[in-house]
């Protein structure tokens, strides 16, 4: 066929397709339009008829400039014409145009008279046809041209929006990796999905492990808003257009013309798109999309955009999984580090006053409540060495219970505990706590170590220390200097010298007690210092 159909229309669209075969028609059909009843010529294309030119008496010259189809023509002789073009018979009335060796027109002049000038019009027309022919030609490749012109456009503008699409992909990739939570991936996922990838409505569904049973996540209403969907959970569906979506990787399963649902229940009927979201060679979701509010049809580019999306989002809700697992385990862990500690204080606590406790019981006299006599040996080692260093003096005043034996034995040895204990509390005022120390040394031997004191601020503290106890008025069974209980005291107060052994502290004070008993007892002596 030369010309197809449509090639045709698109001649016809043109007015001006060829002025030099109008015009010669114009021009020889007018000259002879009184010599016969009817004049036309028609165009052969792939044995098919179309109407150019015609005139006839009744009406004036007429180009089909839009060729026509000659069915319509009743006054053209078809029968004759095709009759012609089939070469079954010569025609007076009917002339052949042949360009090169085929027919491409036909000159029909109905009733012509005997001078009618046949051959002189039929001459030209050759040309004319084949320039006419030509010109289609050329029109007919312009129009390939302008078509492939307007599929190059259409493919550029769909390059073009492939290529935003993708940027906006890329880009929102970049966002969601930045995102904090799973459930904010969710949320920005759809927000995206919908504002910014063209879809109409889009879900996110999670499967659980078995996948057995699949969850919403965030969705989209029936105006268009992303919602909530947290709450919905169902079986997954066995129907192939999700099973095909749950077991082909990087796939989009589609499904035309389907119900659209919303919480399970059809709100209209559209297209259907469902994409898989793998880990390794497991489903661990689906994206869901549907065309429910502008009914539009699903582009390609948008599949293949869809098809990224979910890859992406995939391995983030992933990443964020494990995240997520590590920061729940290490709040795990720093509760359970916390506990411990807390356990490890208390327990430690509890041991420092155990310690603390025994620590007190072992330096303590449990009689009297006084230090014992190993503290006394300790403080008086460690007073000593620092009375040494800081060239300070050092105090002793060592305290005897007068007549304690015949106490007892008339009282028994329990009220000479009780009386024991009351003048260790009587004593224990007469001393400054934050420095001086007050112990029991032995049996009803009291002593008092007392640091940076003068001689004679300790000869007034061992004399205090007498007469308190002499003011309890204990009475005492013993007829003496006096019917009550009353004590002796030797005391020194020296300056450590290196060399000196700090015993020596003990006996010069046990020398003066001494010496305070043999001088009638309820006394306080110094001791005399010799080298
Ligand atoms: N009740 C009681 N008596 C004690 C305790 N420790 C020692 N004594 C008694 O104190 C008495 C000390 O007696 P002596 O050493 O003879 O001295 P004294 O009778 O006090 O006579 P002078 O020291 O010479 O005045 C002894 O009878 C001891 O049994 C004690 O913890 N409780």
């Amino acid at each position: 066929m030369l010309l197809a159909n449509s090639e045709i229309q698109a001649v016809r669209g043109n007015p001006h397709s060829d002025l030099s075969l109008e015009n010669f028609c114009r021009q020889s059909f007018s000259q002879v339009s009184a010599k016969c009843a009817m004049i036309a010529l028609l165009l052969v294309d792939d044995q098919s008829l179309y109407l150019l030119a015609k005139s006839t008496q009744a009406s004036d010259f007429v180009f089909y400039s839009q060729p026509e189809s000659v069915i319509q023509q009743t006054d053209i002789p078809l029968g004759d014409c095709y009759a012609v073009i089939h070469g079954e018979k010569t025609l007076p009335h009917i002339a052949p145009i042949f360009v090169g060796n085929q027919i491409r027109g036909l000159l029909v002049v109905e009733q012509q008279a005997h001078n009618f000038p046949f051959a002189d019009i039929l001459k030209p027309l050759p040309l004319h046809l084949d320039n006419y022919c030509l010109h289609l030609k050329v029109i007919d490749s312009q129009q390939q041209l302008l078509r492939q012109e307007g599929l190059l456009q259409q493919a550029q503008q769909q390059n073009l929006f492939f290529s935003q699409l993708l940027k906006e992909l890329h880009q929102l990739t970049i966002e969601l990796s930045k995102l904090d939570s799973l459930d904010e991936l969710y949320h920005y996922t759809v927000k995206a999905g919908i504002s910014r990838l063209g879809i109409d409505r889009m879900a996110l569904f999670i499967m659980d492990k078995e996948q057995d049973t699949y969850y919403g996540t965030y969705g989209t209403t029936e105006t268009g808003d992303v919602a909530d969907e947290s709450y919905f959970q169902n079986k997954i569906p066995n129907v192939p257009f999700v099973q095909e979506a749950l077991t082909r990787k990087d796939y989009l399963s589609i499904w035309h013309n389907a119900s659209i649902l919303h919480n399970s229940q059809e709100i209209g009927v559209g297209w259907n798109a469902m994409v898989a979201l793998w880990h390794g060679d497991e489903t661990i979701g689906w994206i869901a999309c549907d065309n429910f509010i502008n009914k539009q049809p699903l582009g390609d580019h948008q599949k293949e955009v869809l098809i990224l999306l979910a890859a992406s989002v995939a391995q983030m809700i992933m990443r964020k999984q494990a995240e997520e697992q590590v920061i729940q385990l290490n709040k795990d862990l720093e509760l359970r580090v916390r506990e411990r500690t807390a356990e490890l204080a208390e327990a430690y606590q509890a041991l420092s006053d155990a310690n603390n406790a025994l620590r007190l019981v072992s330096s303590m006299d449990s009689l009297t409540g006084l230090a014992n006599r190993r503290e006394f040996d300790e403080h008086l080692d460690t007073q000593w060495s620092l009375a040494l260093k800081q060239k300070s003096s050092l105090s002793l005043i060592m305290i005897d219970v007068d007549f304690f034996k015949q106490y007892n034995d008339t009282f028994g040895h329990q009220e000479g505990d009780v009386c024991l204990q009351q003048i260790a509390n009587e004593l224990k005022s007469c001393i400054n706590e934050k420095s001086d120390l007050i112990a029991r040394y032995g049996g009803e031997e009291i002593v008092l170590l007392c640091p940076e004191l003068t001689t004679a601020q300790t000869a007034a503290m061992a004399e205090m220390c007498r007469k308190k106890i002499a003011r309890l008025n204990i009475s005492h069974p013993v007829i003496g200097i006096e019917d009550k209980v009353t004590i002796s005291a030797g005391y020194v107060c020296l300056t450590p010298v290196n060399g000196m052994p700090n015993k020596n502290i003990i006996r010069i004070a046990d020398q003066a007690l001494y010496q305070a008993k043999q001088t009638g007892r309820n006394n306080t002596v110094q001791a005399m210092i010799t080298d």
